[in-house]
């Protein structure tokens, strides 16, 4: 086969000459066994190269370049799709979407990245389609649509590969969607199962039923389930031991939990679902009934390690609530769950038998019992969330998870809001606050065996940018101050930066060519914190645009 199998995509963490996964393997980790460059060397990090998206409008840099073959593919805003020299940052090709104009992304033109599988690399568009390219020429081999996009549906997480199907995701939860996940032939891009992720909703296999999600909406009223949100708008993880691909679900809609009553499956979830038959094998919600734009979408991260001296198959999900969750991956048992935030205003922890917050009733917009449906209420972490979409990493040396956190709260309110196709479906208004003098972001060293946060760096503006560590015993991560910066995964202590030239809220990525260890990031500012930021944008300086791949290691010795 010309180029990489669904074989050597689960073997990705293993195989450290070639980034083919984003996440860097099945598990997504982002953790990487090389240690050329580690804690005593990286101060003489320095750029190779640079190289520009062009373009004159640019938006929210999210991507996670791959590597493979002597190439680093990287997707841009406006769905565009660029193939890089990795040695000498020559463009070969770029793919640019023709995008309608209706398109409704909620929180900025974004998108995370994509998956290569044998000739082809495959990324998802925001009207909604997935689009597979030659990876030699990017020419088009497929393109299909995986949603209506004049309904409000479109994709900005980058596909995962299992075997031979590409399994994604979607988004649009804020305008009354129904979240749902495909598996598509990755050589035909024809669609194999689909699981909606809201219940009484109906999926299939094959082009046949294969089962309603849950019981007929039995935790929704009349048809709002038809419009529950929901979306998958991350992605998910996989399992090659369990077969299963685990998929966050966000926000159900509208956000006005008033409207709604009962818990709202399979909304704010995590979901392990079967990854041949996409029948859904466990789920766990991490915020029923939710009020707040929770969402509950957040990446969760399989690691083995023993609890009480017992050996386990877990998995960790730092949530947009503000909790970090750890399950029972095989089965989706709540084993722990701790804050990893300055503030949970909204819960007094997790009940760790029923798994269920405890509310603090007085701060959910429109809590049932108030008079004034409208009352606005503060409630932290703000609806952005404890972590959004920027994933954390786990270090198998350290045993810690590195979590990308921000310290916010906001107020909310509810407003009267009714499903119409194409519109917002929010029903609730809102401002984000400061909390702390001193910070809003914080990247945090978390103990997923003792909930314990064993170091954090403090940062100014919000964190927007993934989580990488490695076997040198770094973690890196990206500001919106532009810079990209290398800390010592055990002590936290801050040991190089660099400047971009504009903020970075792309995941960085590092692989080894020619014997030497390379590092990769993506600069550009952008995402939902400057559109929805509130009173939180005015806490830093303006921050330029930007749009550049920048590649380091160390000068030749
Ligand atoms: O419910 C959804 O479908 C959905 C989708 C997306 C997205 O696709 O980017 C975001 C959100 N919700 C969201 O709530 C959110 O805070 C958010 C931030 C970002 C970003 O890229 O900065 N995307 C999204
Ligand atoms: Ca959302």
């Amino acid at each position: 086969a010309d180029g990489p199998s669904g074989a050597d995509i689960a073997n990705d963490a293993q195989t450290p000459g070639d980034v083919l996964s984003y996440g860097m393997g099945p598990w997504q980790q982002r953790f990487s066994s090389l240690d050329k460059l580690n804690t005593t060397n990286v101060t003489k990090l320095v750029p190779v190269f640079a190289a520009s998206l062009g373009g004159e409008k640019q938006r929210g840099q999210e991507s996670q370049p791959l590597v493979y073959d002597g190439m680093i593919y990287v997707t841009g805003s406006y769905s565009r799709l660029f193939a890089f020299d990795a040695r000498t940052g020559e463009k070969k090709w770029e793919y640019n979407a023709r995008l309608p104009d209706a398109i409704m992304p909620c929180c900025d033109v974004v998108n995370r990245g994509a998956a290569i599988h044998g000739n082809k690399v495959i990324f998802a568009t925001l009207d909604a389609h997935l689009v597979a390219l030659d990876r030699h020429t990017g020419k088009v081999i497929w393109n299909k649509k995986t949603g209506d996009y004049q309904a409000g549906y479109s994709a900005t997480a980058a596909p995962l590969i299992v075997g031979n199907k590409v399994i994604v995701g979607n988004s649009g939860g804020e305008f009354g969607i129904v979240g749902e996940v495909q598996a598509r032939d990755v050589e035909t891009g024809e669609l194999i199962w689909s699981r909606p992720t809201v219940e009484g909703n109906m999926g299939t296999l094959n082009g046949k039923d294969n089962g309603i999600s849950g019981k007929t909406n039995a935790t929704w009223t009349g048809d709002l389930y038809k419009t529950g949100g929901g979306a998958t708008w991350l992605g998910g993880t996989y399992d090659p031991g369990t077969n299963m691909v685990y998929f966050g679900t966000g926000n159900p809609g509208p956000w006005n939990s008033h409207l709604r009553p009962g818990d709202n499956l399979y909304t704010a979830s995590t979901l392990g679902i079967d990854a041949d038959t996409g029948v859904i094998k466990w789920h766990y919600q991490t915020t029923p009934h939710d009020g707040w734009d929770f969402d509950g979408v957040n990446e969760f991260v399989p690691f083995d390690a023993s609890i009480n001296g017992k050996p386990m198959k877990l998995g960790a999900k730092a949530d947009r609530n503000g909790y970090f969750y750890v399950l029972d991956r095989t089965n989706g048992k709540l084993v722990s769950a701790n804050k990893f935030v300055m503030q949970t205003t909204w819960a007094n922890g997790i009940n760790l038998k029923t798994g269920r917050p405890n509310y603090v009733d007085d701060n959910r917009p429109g809590a049932p019992g108030t008079a004034d449906k409208g009352k606005v209420v503060f409630a932290s972490p703000s609806f952005l969330g404890g972590k959004n979409w920027m994933p954390m990493a786990y270090s198998q040396d350290t045993g810690l998870f590195y979590v990308p956190s921000n310290d916010w709260g906001m107020d909310i309110w509810n407003e009267p809001i009714a499903y119409k196709k194409g519109a917002a479906f929010l029903g609730a208004g809102f401002t984000i606050k400061p909390i702390a003098e001193d910070h809003i972001g914080a990247l945090r060293a978390m103990d997923p065996k003792t909930g314990k946060i064993v170091w954090e760096y403090k940062n100014k503006a919000p964190l927007w940018g993934g989580v990488l560590t490695t076997h040198g015993n770094l973690v890196f991560t990206g500001t919106p101050e532009g810079f990209l910066k290398a800390f010592d995964a055990k002590s936290g202590q801050e040991l190089w930066k660099f400047q971009t030239g504009s903020g970075v809220v792309g995941s960085p990525i590092t692989w080894e060519q020619d014997g030497e260890q390379y590092v990769a990031v993506m600069s550009g500012w952008g995402g939902a914190v400057p559109l929805w930021g509130g009173e939180v944008a005015k806490t830093f300086k303006e921050i330029s645009q930007g749009g550049m791949l920048w590649v380091f290691k160390l000068p030749k010795q």
